[in-house]
C-alpha cells in the first residue's frame, strides 16, 4: 500500500489515504510501523477517511498504539494531503476527528510545493476538571501540584485530548524525569501530555512530552492548550496571535476570550511517499 511521511514542525506521521485505498485501522501495525528502528519511524499514524458529514475524517494513532482524540500538527498535514490529492476540492473545508468537526484552511506556499500554511479552528478548550480528564473539580487553573517531589503550579487544559501544563521553571533534569512520570499519573485517568512551557517577550516556548508518543518536536494541541492556559493566566493577551515555539519550529495560536475557539496557523510539508506491505 502507498503510504506519505509528513511533519508539522518536526512532529511526523505516516499517512494513509482510506478513502482512495481502505484499511482498516489497526493500532498494532501503527506501533510496528512507527518503531524509529524497526519501521518507518513516526510520532504517529494518520488515516484519512470518508466523512461523516464533514468533507473528510482523520483519525490518529499514537506510536505506542493508543488512539488520540485529536492531533494538531497532524491534521494540518491530513489537510494539505486532501487539497493537493483531490480528495476535497475547495482549500476551505471540514474535517470530522475525536473532538468533533474542525475547520481548515490551506494555502499553498509559492516557493515550495511540498509545504502547505493551513489554519485550523481547533475548536474551544475544555476547561471542567473531571472533562479534561483530571482527578479535581472545577477549573485546575494554576493550582499547586507535586509529583515524585517536586512542587509546582500547574494548569490542565484539553483540546479534545489533555494537556497538563507548568509555567514554572523546574529546572531541565526535573522536566526530563517528570515528563513520563506525570504522562502516568493517577491524576490522569486518560494519562495525559505535558507540557514545560516558559513565557519570554510574549513569545511562548514549549518542551512537550507527549502521551502515547514520548519526546516529540512539537505537539499543536498542546500549543493550543498551553497558549489558553497562558491567557488565562495573565502571561499572554486573549484574542491576539501569540507565537509558540517548540523544539521543532514555530506555530502562531490565537485563544478567544470568550473561549469559544482557539486557531492554530503553521506549516505542513510532505517529506517523502513509499509503499509498503501492509501484511507482515
Ligand atoms: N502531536 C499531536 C498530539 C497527538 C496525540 C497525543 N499524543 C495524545 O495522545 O493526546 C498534536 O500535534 O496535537
Amino acid at each position: 500500500m502507498k503510504f506519505w511521511k509528513y511533519h508539522g514542525i518536526g512532529n511526523d506521521f505516516i499517512v494513509l489515504d482510506c478513502i482512495t485505498d481502505p484499511v482498516p485501522v489497526d493500532p498494532a501495525w501503527c506501533e510496528q510501523v512507527c518503531d524509529r528502528h524497526f519501521g518507518i519511524g513516526a510520532d504517529g499514524v494518520l488515516y484519512i477517511l470518508p466523512g461523516q458529514g464533514t468533507d473528510i475524517t482523520m483519525r490518529i494513532i499514537n506510536a505506542d498504539s493508543s488512539e488520540a482524540e485529536m492531533c494538531g500538527n497532524g491534521i494540518r498535514c491530513v489537510a494539505k494531503h486532501a487539497v493537493d490529492t483531490g480528495l476535497v476540492d475547495k482549500d476551505e473545508f471540514t474535517i470530522m476527528t475525536g473532538r468533533g468537526v474542525l475547520k481548515a484552511k490551506v494555502r499553498k506556499d509559492p516557493d515550495d510545493e511540498y509545504t502547505s500554511f493551513v489554519q485550523i479552528d481547533m475548536g474551544a478548550p475544555i476547561l471542567d476538571a473531571r472533562s479534561v480528564p483530571v482527578d479535581f473539580d472545577g477549573r485546575f487553573i494554576d493550582q499547586p501540584f507535586e509529583a515524585d517531589g517536586v512542587k509546582f503550579h500547574a494548569n490542565a487544559v484539553s483540546m479534545g485530548n489533555p494537556h497538563f501544563i507548568t509555567f514554572d521553571d523546574i529546572g531541565e533534569e526535573n522536566v526530563r524525569r517528570l515528563g513520563p512520570v506525570l504522562e502516568k499519573h493517577p491524576f490522569f485517568p486518560k494519562k495525559t501530555n505535558v507540557e514545560f512551557a516558559q513565557v519570554k517577550d510574549g513569545k511562548i516556548h514549549i518542551t512537550v512530552y507527549e502521551r502515547g508518543a514520548a519526546w516529540t518536536l512539537a505537539c499543536g494541541t498542546g500549543a493550543c492548550a498551553t497558549t489558553v492556559a497562558a491567557a488565562l493566566n495573565g502571561l499572554v493577551p486573549f484574542d491576539t496571535p501569540v507565537d509558540v515555539r517548540l523544539p521543532g519550529g514555530w506555530l502562531k495560536i490565537t485563544a478567544d476570550s470568550k473561549l469559544g475557539y482557539v486557531l492554530m496557523e503553521g506549516p505542513a510539508e510532505l517529506v517523502y511517499t513509499g509503499d509498503i506491505d501492509y501484511l507482515r
